[in-house]
Order: C-alpha cells, then sequence, then structure tokens
C-alpha cells in the first residue's frame, strides 16, 4: 500500500519541524511547499540526510509548485507571518488572510480530498477564511490551537503539582487570542478536577488563576523570548498528533478550531471546541455543558472571533 502524503504548506519555522517530526514518525511521505525559492528544497534534503541516522525511509521534496501536493491526504498549512514582540496575532489579519486565499485555492485544485489543518494567525479567522477559499467540507477542515493551549496548560500544571505530565489532562476552549478559556473544571490530575484540587488543599484557587493567564500569554511569552518569531516546536507537535489521528483513525478527543452549527451556541463559525477526530476528519464536536461563569467567558471569546471573521469579510467581498 502507498504511503499516505502529507503537504506541508509553508516551509518556516513550524513547516520545517512539522517535517522532521512526520518523517521521523514516519507518518508518510512529506511535500514542502512554500514560495521561498530554495527554502523547501533545502530543508527537504536536510531532513532526509538525518534519514539514515535516524532510520526513516519518508520521501521529501520541496517545491514552489501546488502540482506536487496532488493527491495529499493530509494538509498542514502554516503559510503566510507570524508576530514579533509588541504586535497581537489580530495584527496578522490583513496580510496572512490574503495568503489563505492562494493556498486555499491551490488545495482546492490540487488536493481536495485532504484533511486540512491551519495553523496560521490569527488562527480561528484564518481557518473559517480557508475553509471559504478552498470549499472543502467542513468536517475536512480545521484550525490547530487547542491542543497546544492544553498542553501549555498541561505543562504548568503538572510543574505546579510536581506529577507526571502524563496524568494531567487539560481543557482550553474558544477562540486562540487574550480570550481563551482554560477550563479548570474539564482538567484534572489522574481524573481528579482542579477545583476538587483546590478543595484538598493541593494548590490555591490563585495559583490556579495565575496558571490560566500564563497559559492565555503563553505564545507572548515565547515571542517576548524568542524576539524574531513566535513559537514553533509545540505548535508542529500538536498539529501532528493531530493529523495522526486522522491518518490512523484514532477518534482522538482533542480540541481544536472546528466548525460550529449551532455547537455550543455557535453559528457558521470556526471556535475552539472538543471534538473528536478519526478517519472521517472532525467527526463530531462534543456538545459540553459549560456554567454559566464559563459560558460568559466562552461567548465574549466568540464575540472576539466574530469581530475578526467580520474584518475579513471587510477585506475580502468574496467572503461576505
Ligand atoms: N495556531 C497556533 O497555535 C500557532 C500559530 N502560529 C502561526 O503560524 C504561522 C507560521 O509560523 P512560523 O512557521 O513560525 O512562520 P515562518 O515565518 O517561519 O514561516 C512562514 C512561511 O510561510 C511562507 N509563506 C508566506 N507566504 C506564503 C504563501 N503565499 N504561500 C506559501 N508559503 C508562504 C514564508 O515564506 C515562510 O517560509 C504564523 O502565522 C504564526 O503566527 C504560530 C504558532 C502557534
Ligand atoms: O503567539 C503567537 O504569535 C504564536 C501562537 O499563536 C502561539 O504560540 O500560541
Amino acid at each position: 500500500m502507498a504511503r499516505p502524503k502529507i503537504a506541508l504548506i509553508g516551509a518556516g519555522q513550524i513547516g520545517g519541524t512539522l517535517a522532521h517530526l512526520a518523517a521521523m514518525k514516519e507518518l508518510g511521505d512529506v511535500v514542502l511547499f512554500d514560495i521561498a525559492e530554495g527554502v523547501p528544497e533545502g530543508k527537504s534534503l536536510d531532513i532526509a540526510e538525518s534519514g539514515p541516522s535516524e532510520g526513516f525511509d519518508a520521501k521529501l521534496k520541496g517545491t514552489q509548485d501546488y502540482a506536487d501536493i496532488a493527491g495529499a491526504d493530509v494538509c498542514i498549512v502554516t503559510a503566510g507571518v507570524a508576530r514579533k514582540p509588541g504586535m497581537s496575532r489580530d495584527d496578522l489579519l490583513g496580510i496572512n488572510l490574503k495568503v489563505m486565499k492562494s493556498v486555499g485555492e491551490g488545495i482546492r485544485d490540487n488536493a481536495p480530498d485532504a484533511f486540512v489543518i491551519c495553523i496560521t494567525n490569527p488562527l480561528d479567522a484564518m481557518v473559517w477564511a480557508l475553509q471559504k477559499f478552498s470549499g472543502l467540507p467542513t468536517e475536512k477542515v480545521c484550525g490547530m490551537a487547542g491542543v497546544l493551549d492544553s498542553a501549555r496548560f498541561r505543562h504548568f500544571l503538572a510543574e505546579e503539582f510536581n506529577v507526571s505530565m502524563k496524568d494531567v489532562t487539560a481543557f482550553v476552549l474558544g477562540g486562540h487570542g487574550d480570550t481563551m478559556v482554560p477550563s479548570l473544571r474539564y482538567s484534572t490530575v489522574a481524573g481528579i478536577p482542579l477545583p476538587d484540587l483546590i478543595s484538598m488543599g493541593w494548590t490555591t484557587k490563585e495559583k490556579m488563576d495565575a496558571i490560566v493567564q500564563r497559559t492565555r500569554d503563553g505564545g507572548a511569552e515565547i515571542v517576548g523570548l524568542l524576539k524574531t518569531g513566535s513559537a514553533f516546536y509545540a505548535p508542529a507537535t500538536s498539529a501532528i498528533e493531530m493529523a495522526e489521528a486522522y491518518l490512523k483513525d484514532q477518534k482522538r478527543v482533542l480540541p481544536c478550531a472546528a466548525h460550529c452549527d449551532g455547537d455550543l451556541g455557535v453559528k457558521d463559525m470556526y471556535v475552539g471546541v472538543p471534538t473528536v477526530i478519526g478517519a472521517g476528519g472532525i467527526e463530531r464536536v462534543v456538545n459540553i455543558k459549560l456554567t454559566k461563569e464559563e459560558q460568559e467567558m466562552f461567548d465574549a471569546s466568540v464575540t472576539a472571533v466574530k469581530g475578526l471573521v467580520e474584518a475579513c469579510k471587510a477585506i475580502d467581498s468574496s467572503l461576505a
């Protein structure tokens, strides 16, 4: 049986890391596409030359030609611009919207059966626009953010409790911005919800609030440290987790930016919600019940994303 084909649109910091991870995990053969001549070719060759030591047979190809992504099973989109210190993710909207148009059309014309994972920021608005530009079914187009935000939350919680991060679960809902909603009630240590751990005296509400805020600021924390761009190792790992769930029909329950059509009260929009990812793509949005306070935070986040979607429509009338 032929190996799966993974197309990576954008061969920058995240794109290169995705290619390396996909090859090392032998998820399939990799095509790296980028408009910057030589970059995808150079990264593909460099990664291929790590194959003999690592022991993988995955084929890698760098290209500027969309025809090379033909028949891709998965497309992961990182094309565009990343923020620098002093910028918000939303500042990237105008420039990255134009990139989503060319990428969406490239995928539509060459890989219409792919499962598409968008990473480009501002994430929730860009995945919405990418789905519209590509015309692919909504269940085959999603955005990566919740897995990353939840991984950051899990990392901070494991440090606070001094336990293995393997035993920490977490859910971050809402848009991938300052209004994201890390849920204490749906986050656990070995199944024990965080509010119970506060009652048990393992931690305090103040410490949990500080971790929630650090999670919300997780992207900015890395931007502030790197100064030249944004996070790429954890974002790439998160998207690979989603791609693997699709390729291996794992039915993973992962938070991601999925198309909501009435789910959690959201209509025709992409926003971070718990989903089931399997061979059908986004097979289900898990309609969790939120408390009044959680719902208010979630609604505020949805309103922020709605504002960005309206801004996209104002820039590109074909989206209106
Ligand atoms: N959703 C999330 O959780 C996260 C999102 N991001 C976002 O991911 C995006 C990529 O980040 P990095 O890889 O660090 O950026 P990068 O700047 O290293 O790479 C972006 C690549 O896109 C390419 N590109 C630009 N226009 C293109 C086009 N029209 N077609 C094809 N390629 C094009 C550039 O040549 C560059 O190689 C950024 O928008 C960033 O904000 C970053 C981290 C997490
Ligand atoms: O903060 C950024 O610009 C990149 C990003 O989305 C993240 O790391 O969460």
